[in-house]
């Protein structure tokens, strides 16, 4: 019994491994079908990226062909405004020569002139009154003598009209003509006549006056010498009109001149405006070039001095937009902000990478600097001057409503303080510490952390508060408002596109980096001590980071801290990312900033390969549960 039982058993035994077995192969199979799938997926997802490499490949070929011709048409502009410029300058400077010699010329015979002006007008001096009355006599004596013969024609010809006409009337006509005529002609002899007296007044005063100086009456010679000497003054004053119709001329001269260099100059700043346009266009081009090459796009930007800053500034010159120097040393980054930027003129430069998150693109924007240099100020900002965050949301719901956008928006917030990550959007486990880790396709992402799909940007804008508020500040001798942590926000972006039926999934990381301190310049207590021991250290790390990726080391020690571990994908990884140093103008601050502006350089070299997300990741996923687990949590906790 106890036997055949126990076949019974052996049998059902078989029957079950059997039936495992069976199943197991089924599994197996069904597995295997998933793996082929897969697979294919796999090669489909390869044939796409090559496709789109290709596209890319064509498109920086074409971007380099324009920068080519742009520049031809710039150098071209160049030796334009060269040619124009040295034609100005030729005739600039022929005119000034001939201008010069006019004058050199002028101003000798002026002299020559002047002086024998000043001889004749000495030498006149005496004699001018005596010659004036004579010239005057002799012209009213000729005058007079002309009116006294006009006169007897005119009495001739009215006499010989009253001949021909022989008649009384007309003799009365030819009397009362007479008479008429007469009064006519008498009334300026008897001017001239009494004229006549007056000048021979003054002839005989002038005699009697030459006779009392020289001792004799003027003789004949006297009065001719008078005239030849008159007669030479009238030709200098001849002259001297004479040259100052040259110097008129040579003044139009100069004046067209003028005239054509206005025109030149006009043309030189029509060219001066082409080529401003080009360099424009140029460094456009040249930024779209750089991203498509994946380069870790690296901005600087110099507070002003506050009154923490104590001592003078240090020498930090802006040479032109893309260069500073500081200790003559000159550092290149792809724009430097001076004191007087604002928050918009930083915040234009990264509109420009927008779009990129609509079409699949990660973005990681971080601000770099040390303690009290304007990071937070630059990221977050003030309720009046709001930072890149404010400013890119609001650009972010902006761009979705103007195009009309499928999208939802999943936010999450931590801080890394002390080498601990703490979530700043569960306000109920604070202080639970939580762990990094690597999902299947080798992206980062931190356990259990809280997602929130928000629905609004107020709802966005209002989380990103409440974590920012969370977040650990305090005061230093160094900052009002100093923070202790880094604080990273991320926004995951999924967007449908309807017309390509194409779904695009972007990361976008905005980073508040701690900054660097010297412990004793900050004068900090014992828990700031610490902190401060901790925040160099990941900012150490974060440098070694830099430093293998800018040599392109076969290792990148990512792995040395949670910071550099958490930003792998942004830095050297696939996103697209810009880096904002900050600086403080302060002498005080002198090295943290020139190590800053070094740090900014070795970053410059590091080049990315953003590529699109376009199917949602299996981090995406696990990201949508969790949130629909917040959801329904705190629909629940609603319904309590
Ligand atoms: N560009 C700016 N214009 C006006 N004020 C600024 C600017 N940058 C920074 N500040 C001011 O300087 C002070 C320090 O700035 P902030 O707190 O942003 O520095 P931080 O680099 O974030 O410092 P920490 O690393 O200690 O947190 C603040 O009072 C801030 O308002």
């Amino acid at each position: 019994m106890s036997y055949s039982n126990k076949e019974n058993i052996d049998d059902t035994q078989i029957l079950i491994d059997q039936e495992e077995v069976l199943e197991f192969v089924k599994q197996l199979k069904l597995m295997n079908k998933q793996f082929i799938s897969q697979i294919k997926q796999l090669i489909r997802e390869k044939e796409e990226y090559k496709f789109l490499i290709q596209e890319l490949q064509s498109q920086l070929q074409r971007k380099c062909e324009q920068l080519q011709q742009q520049e031809m048409i710039i150098q071209e502009c160049e030796l334009q405004l060269e040619s124009c410029r040295s034609n100005y300058e030729e005739q600039i400077n022929r005119l000034e020569v001939e201008l010069k010699m006019n004058q050199m010329i002028f101003q000798i015979e002026l002299s020559q002139q002047k002086q024998e002006i000043v001889d004749l007008s000495d030498k006149l001096k005496s004699t001018q009154q005596g010659y004036s009355t004579t010239v005057a006599t002799s012209f009213l004596q000729t005058s007079f003598n002309q009116k006294q013969d006009s006169l007897f024609k005119d009495s001739h010809t009215l006499e010989s009209v009253g001949q021909t006409e022989g008649e009384y009337s007309i003799m009365s006509n030819k009397n009362k003509g007479q008479q008429k005529m007469l009064k006519i002609i008498q009334d300026p002899i008897s001017n001239l006549k009494k004229q006549k007296d007056l000048i021979k007044r003054e002839i005989t005063q002038w005699q009697d006056e030459f006779l009392k100086k020289e001792g004799r009456p003027p003789s004949i010679n006297d009065k001719q010498s008078i005239s030849t000497k008159f007669y030479h003054y009238t030709i200098l004053k001849k002259q001297l009109n004479d040259r100052s119709t040259v110097i008129q001329d040579s003044t139009d001269c100069k004046n067209i001149g003028i005239q054509c260099n206005l025109i030149d100059a006009s043309q030189i700043l029509q060219l001066q405006e082409q080529i401003k346009q080009k360099t424009n266009d140029l460094k456009r081009m040249s930024f779209q070039l750089e991203d498509l090459k994946g380069k870790v796009k690296v901005y600087c930007r110099v507070r002003p001095s506050n009154n923490l800053d104590k001592l003078k500034d240090c020498e930090l010159q802006f040479i032109d937009e893309q260069h500073i120097s500081l200790k003559q040393k000159i550092f290149n980054f792809d724009i430097c902000f001076n004191q007087q930027s604002t928050q918009k003129d930083v915040y234009e430069e990264i509109q420009q990478s927008l779009q990129a998150i609509f079409h699949g693109y990660n973005l990681c924007i971080f601000a770099y600097g040390q303690t009290g240099s304007g990071k937070t100020y630059t990221m977050f900002g003030t309720q009046q001057q709001p930072g890149v965050i404010p400013n890119l949301i609001e650009d972010i719901y902006t761009y979705i409503k103007k195009n009309n956008l499928d999208c939802s928006i999943i936010v999450s917030s931590l801080e890394i303080y002390k080498e601990n990550i703490i979530d700043l959007l569960n306000d109920q486990q604070s202080s639970q510490t939580l762990e990094l880790k690597e999902n299947v396709n080798g992206q980062v992402f931190v356990q259990n952390l809280t997602n929130i799909k928000v629905q609004s940007m107020y709802e966005l804008m209002n989380l990103i508060e409440f974590a920012s508020s969370k977040r650990r500040q305090s005061l230093t001798e160094m900052n009002d408002c100093s923070s202790r942590s880094h604080m990273c926000t991320q926004l995951v972006i999924e967007t449908f596109n309807k017309s390509i039926q194409q779904k695009f999934i972007s990361r976008v990381n905005l980073i508040d980096l701690a900054g660097s301190e010297r412990c004793n310049k900050s004068r900090l207590k014992q828990n700031q001590l610490e902190e401060a021991k901790y925040i160099n250290k990941s900012l150490s790390a974060l440098n070694d980071v830099m430093i293998a990726l800018s040599t392109k080391s076969n290792f990148i020690p990512y792995r040395n801290s949670k910071l550099t571990y958490l930003m792998r994908d942004s830095l050297g990884g696939n996103s697209k990312t810009i880096m904002i140093i900050n600086i403080s103008p302060s002498f005080i601050n002198l090295d943290e900033s020139m190590s800053s502006l070094q740090y900014g350089q070795k970053v410059k070299q590091i080049i990315n390969q953003p590529i699109k997300n376009l199917e949602p990741v299996e981090q995406l996923k696990k990201i949508q549960k969790v949130c629909n687990q917040h959801d329904e949590n705190a629909q629940l906790r609603q319904q309590k």
